[in-house]
């Protein structure tokens, strides 16, 4: 479903991204981790067009997007959340949903009324219906997380990125999100995940990526990820069990 080959990103003297080749397939949940500055945050820049790769090619169902803008991106299907989430705090739940629905492919011809009625779904999904009518400013801080997801989940990507959708968050509001993206994925969105908080990203995902100093370090289900000694090496420090 989405291809990288060769993928590399330079900025100046500094190599963020050397080299990689993957691919994540329909349905899967793909868990990328890496170490602060790994390149992450890169990767996932470069493949929704918000920078270009200095070196390789990007994918998306066998048509190339590396180099497409990130408007272009968005509409071959690719929906993306950021680490600092922006609602429209003087705009209700719901308005902002509706954001995504006009804005997105196609939104420019829908009415006001269709755009309503594509909210509904992504509400529920993530949990959201009962409170669509609240102002955004006033949600805490899991239910904006929530809120991000549903204003990306009303375009219909069919594949989602998720940029630490976990940071900051309560012990329980991460077990609320875990079961939310659980809900998503079930629901047929493939996901790619990058996430420092590692049991939502090893219970979620079915196959994990770990990137060191832009590098392929180990890539595997979350049980090899874990008990790989390179990863303990320059990831966990000691193995999960012991943390
Ligand atoms: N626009 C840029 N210009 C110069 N250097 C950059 C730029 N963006 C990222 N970098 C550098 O590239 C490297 C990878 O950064 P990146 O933000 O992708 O890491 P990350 O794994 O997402 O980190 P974190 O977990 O802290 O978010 C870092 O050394 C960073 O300073």
């Amino acid at each position: 479903m989405l291809k990288l080959t060769n993928v590399s990103k330079s900025f100046g003297g500094l190599k963020a991204i050397s080299d990689l080749t993957f691919e994540v397939r329909p349905n899967q949940f793909f868990g990328i981790i890496g170490a602060n500055g790994a390149g992450k945050t890169t990767l996932l820049n470069l493949i929704t067009g918000y920078t270009p790769p200095s070196e390789g090619r990007i994918e998306f169902e066998g048509m190339p997007i590396h180099g497409l803008p990130p408007y272009r991106v968005a509409h071959c299907g690719i929906g993306r959340t950021f680490q600092i989430t922006q609602p429209f705090a003087e705009m209700s739940v719901l308005d902002n949903v509706m954001t995504g629905a006009l804005f997105s492919r196609n939104g420019a011809r829908r009415s006001l009324r269709q755009a309503r009625a594509m909210c509904d779904e992504p509400l529920r999904l993530v949990g959201l219906a009962d409170q669509a009518h609240q102002l955004a400013g006033v949600l805490t801080l899991g239910a904006r997380k929530k809120l991000e997801l549903a204003r990306v989940l009303v375009t219909e990507p069919r594949l989602l990125l998720l940029d630490e959708v976990m940071g900051g968050l309560t012990p329980h509001e991460i077990d609320d999100l875990v079961e939310t993206l659980r809900r998503v994925h079930a629901a047929g969105t493939t996901i790619v995940m990058i996430e420092h908080v590692l049991h939502a990203i090893m219970n979620l995902s079915d196959h994990v990526f770990v990137l060191n100093f832009g590098r392929e370090l180990y890539r595997g289900t979350p049980d090899d990820v874990v008990n790989h000694p390179e990863v303990i090496a320059a990831y966990l420090g000691k193995p999960l069990t012991e943390q």
